[in-house]
């Protein structure tokens, strides 16, 4: 840092002047001194060395000048001078004089500013006179403040002044032990120049530091300290700083020079002492990087939230089944994969351009200027290229999107950010580690797309940079030009290279794909295997389950006629309906969950060409599971499940093609409009080109969706939601078509055009198996229902079957008056029970009763005339008789169901 002194003189706090002679051989000295003395009588003779006389003429007497001067000029011949001339006295001068004193008597150390000033006992006096002649000549002539500036050259920077009353008012503590004149003058001017800048000085007895280190007062509200020993010939001053400001040390250095000049120059001296920093080496901007690590730190958060983003649409695609209804329509695994791959790849190019546009307004040259774009945008491409097919991996394990988004987002960030910090490390102990550490660490780290990302930037800026400093003015002086640096070529394998690490990145793109690929079309199989082949007969040992899961026990116990006869059917015919559109024979489904939920058990079914198969059942008693089994998205626990006689746990590529699937939620694209989306489907069902526009137009208009079709489909009521999907599972030339609730909110105008929709793609050849709560629907379009309970089938047939079969009953419920005689009830009970044998009790709740009444061999007259009967014995409220509906078979069940329980 350079120092200067910038002095000057104010006249009116007396600097002098000088008056330099050039005397001859017969100069008087006495005569001149006398001349001088008469017209200033403060006048010093400053100095008489070979031919030159000096005198100091104090400035107050200016006034004086002009006399003497004349005077001078007079008699110059007379007194010997050849010539004379004036001068101002410099600060310079004034600082050789102090410098000179502290040489022969002050020592100033550095950290501890001690001055040591000797005085000798025997020159006392002499001292003392020297002193004097200061005070009373020199110093009162030397009134000046002084600017001390560290000058760095650059303005931008603004300068800080050392004073202390910047910190407002502390305390300054000090501390004399024993006695000498110059401790005291200097504890006098001291005193005088703290009051001047509103600072408080105390006195301390003993050890000054001692006093500071146990006073909090001290601690807390003082910048610097002072210490004065006098021992025998020596004054030790010592100042002390407290380090927690940031320019103590200069401050309490600027108080002592302060002191010290007025101890010279009179009261009124001062210096001002203010620093200048200098400035930050320009390297075109003064907020780039200055190196590639901390270029990396920038980079890292942003990059890892848009790398994170990656995983959303993925992640969301597989929750809402979106995926599953594309992969069930005809999408191939690769081509899936691929497509997101590249339009992410799209995207990414688009963040690298938006990055490569703020390096330029940031002025990072060494990523933007001589193609040097094209170097980076190759990075970036390249980490793109590694980590994004690494977010789709990742984004497996979640089943949340957001979750998913900010676990995967701080994976990068983190593994960015350590990838640069080990690296850091490990230059930093470079001599301590082994080369074998180093390379093993490398290597690991080299499996992480942001440690050859990281590595790569960094290396890369770091390179520009030392060249670029190379060439220019810094050579040799801040960095090292060495040729191994200013050769290096940046694409190679050595130290400097970067050549490794882009190929790292190249391999890992590859090898995460191929892994991804590998899982997702693996995946199933291997599930398959270990939940099908392992687990289930593990569980089946260890929990001694064989009765829950063998046919004949389930049958046994809840079994009906219908229901045997179609697994009976099943079985013996399997061989020769492997090509109807659906078969399955004893599937079932347990969810290994605690406590173990067995969802679909022992279900055998045939569903043939044109025929529509209803589901019937409460909530939970299984229907979506065997949907899910059904479409390959669960893998069924066992059983045999055959689509167009192609095995599901064999080929399920080969099956989804095949099915059309309507789920119960609805995965929807959502930034489509609903014709977009019936346009990209009915391309992946194969419909050709030409008729999409017609097919897709139908479907609109059997969906009574013209108004909605060019909405887009997040915009969409739920129930216009529900009919998209219908339609989008009813596409295409699937052989069978899956449809959980499709009616789920549709209003009743456009449930009845569902209803002619899915008959009309049932009578072009397609089977249909459809779910549903309203009995009316199933009733309505369904050629055979069953209705489930509990996993299982409890019954099965034609609507008109079921009818007949649970029909022969009728429904008898009537009200007692129990008011009046209790046992009134009991003999009614008795008296149903004698008249129609066989009866079930369906409801007996305060007086009311309810029975089902086979009705074989009793007509409706004879009921009637028994009720009648019954009225009048037991003064009955009142009565009603029906046939029974095929919502009460499904109570029935369900009723039956529940006071099992
Ligand atoms: N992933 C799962 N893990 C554990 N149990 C499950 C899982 N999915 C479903 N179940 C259970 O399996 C049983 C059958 O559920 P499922 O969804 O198939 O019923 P559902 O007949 O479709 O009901 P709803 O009419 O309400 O749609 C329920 O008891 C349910 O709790």
């Amino acid at each position: 840092m350079s120092v200067t002194y910038h002095i000057f003189f104010l006249v009116d706090l007396g600097a002098g002047y000088h008056i330099v002679m050039e005397r001859e051989s017969h100069c008087d000295l006495g005569k001149i001194c006398a001349i001088i003395e008469s017209h200033i009588p403060d006048a010093i003779l400053e100095s008489s060395i070979g031919a030159e006389l000096s005198f100091i003429l104090p400035k107050e007497h200016a006034h004086r000048f002009e006399a003497l001067f004349n005077d001078l000029e007079m008699k110059k011949e007379e007194l010997g001078i050849a010539n004379f001339g004036a001068s101002i006295t410099t600060m310079e001068e004034v600082f050789l004089k102090v410098n000179k004193l502290a040489d022969s008597e002050t020592e100033i150390q550095a950290t501890q500013s001690s001055l040591s000033i000797s005085q000798r006992e025997q020159n006392k006096n002499k001292s003392r006179s020297m002193f004097r002649n200061y005070e009373g000549s020199v110093i009162p002539r030397l009134n000046e403040i002084a600017n001390i500036k560290f000058n760095t050259g650059v303005s931008i920077f603004t300068k800080r002044e050392m004073d202390l009353s910047q910190y407002g008012q502390t305390i300054v503590p000090y501390s004399i032990s024993g006695n000498s004149v110059l401790a005291l003058n200097l504890i006098k001017n001291l005193k005088i120049f703290l009051k001047l800048k509103n600072q408080e000085l105390r006195e301390v007895q003993g050890n000054v530091i001692k006093y500071i280190k146990e006073s909090k007062e001290y601690r807390d509200f003082s910048l610097t300290a002072f210490s004065i020993e006098v021992e025998k010939n020596n004054t030790v001053f010592t100042i002390l700083f407290n380090n927690e400001a940031y320019h103590s040390a200069a401050t309490s250095l600027a108080v002592f020079d302060n002191v010290l000049f007025m101890l010279l120059s009179g009261p009124n001296a001062s210096i001002k002492v203010s620093n200048k920093p200098q400035p930050l080496p320009h390297y075109g901007s003064n907020i780039v990087p200055t190196n590639g690590s901390q270029v990396v730190l920038c980079l890292a958060f942003g990059l890892a939230v848009v790398i994170g983003s990656f995983c959303l649409q993925t992640v969301t695609e597989r929750a809402t089944k979106a995926k599953h209804i594309q992969f069930v329509s005809g999408v191939y695994l690769l081509t899936y994969w691929l497509s997101a791959l590249l339009w992410d790849l799209i995207y990414f190019f688009i963040t690298c351009c938006f990055l490569l546009g703020v390096f330029m307004y940031c002025g990072m040259d060494a990523f933007v200027t001589d193609f040097h774009f094209l170097d980076t945008v190759m990075i970036f491409m390249l980490y793109g290229w590694s980590v994004v097919p690494l977010m789709y991996l990742g984004s497996l394990l979640f089943s949340s999107s957001t979750a998913a988004y900010i676990k995967l987002t701080l994976f990068n960030y983190f593994s960015t950010v350590f990838s640069i910090v080990i690296h850091i490390i490990m230059k930093f102990y470079d001599d301590d580690t082994t080369h074998f550490t180093r390379t093993l660490m490398n290597n690991v780290l080299m499996v992480l797309p942001s440690y050859n990302f990281a590595m790569s930037i960094s290396k890369f800026f770091d390179d520009y940079e030392v060249k670029k400093l190379c060439a220019e003015q810094f050579q040799n002086i801040y960095v090292d030009c060495s040729d191994s640096f200013k050769k290096n070529n940046v694409y190679s394998f050595g130290e400097r290279g970067i050549a490794n690490f882009l190929i790292s990145s190249a391999a890992l793109g590859l090898i995460f794909l191929l892994l991804l690929f590998c899982l997702e079309s693996t995946f199933w199989n291997l599930k398959n295997f270990v939940f099908h082949k392992i687990v289930f007969n593990v569980c089946k040992i260890c929990m001694n389950d064989k009765k829950a899961t063998d046919s004949i026990q389930v049958i046994k116990e809840y079994g009906d006629k219908d229901v045997i006869d179609e697994r009976k059917r099943v079985q013996k015919l399997l061989p020769r309906l492997m090509a109807a559109p659906l078969l399955c024979n004893e599937l079932t489904k347990i969810y290994y969950k605690c406590p173990v939920v067995k969802a679909v058990r022992n279900i055998s079914l045939l569903v043939p060409k044109y025929e529509c198969f209803g589901l019937l059942g409460l909530n939970g008693a299984g229907k979506t599971t065997i949907f899910k089994m059904l479409t390959g998205e669960e893998i069924t626990t066992s059983g045999v499940v055959l689509i167009d006689g192609i095995n599901i746990t064999e080929n399920i590529r080969k099956i989804r093609s095949r099915i059309g699937y309507c789920p119960q939620s609805d995965p929807m694209l959502s930034h489509m409009t609903g014709r977009e989306v019936l346009i990209m489907y009915a391309r992946l069902r194969g419909v050709p080109e030409p008729d999409i526009g017609m097919y897709v137009e139908t479907f609109l208009c059997s969906m009574h969706m013209e108004t909605h079709a060019d909405k887009l489909v997040h915009t969409y009521s739920g129930g216009n939601k529900r009919k998209l999907n219908t339609a989008i599972a009813l596409m295409g030339k699937s052989s069978v078509v899956f449809l959980d609730e499709p009616s789920t909110g549709m209003d009743p105008v456009a449930r009845r055009q569902m209803w002619d929709t899915v008959t009309w793609i049932c009578n072009s050849g397609k089977a249909i198996v459809i779910s549903s709560h309203s009995m009316e629907e199933c009733e309505a379009f369904c050629t055979r229902l069953a209705i489930m309970v509990k996993g299982k089938f409890k019954c099965l047939g034609s609507p008109r079957h079921l009818k007949n079969k649970f029909g022969n009953i009728y429904t008898l419920t009537a009200k007692i008056n129990i008011d009046d005689n209790e046992d009134k009830l009991e003999e009614f009970k008795n008296f149903i029970e004698t008249n129609f044998p066989g009866n079930i009790i369906n409801q007996d709740h305060q007086g009311i009763i309810g029975y089902y009444i086979p009705s074989k061999g009793i007509c409706w007259g004879k009921v009637f005339h028994i009720m009648e009967e019954a009225k009048t014995l037991f003064n009955l409220v009142d009565y009603f008789i029906s046939q029974i509906t095929l919502e009460q078979i499904f109570l029935t069940f369900a009723n039956i169901d529940k006071v099992k329980k």
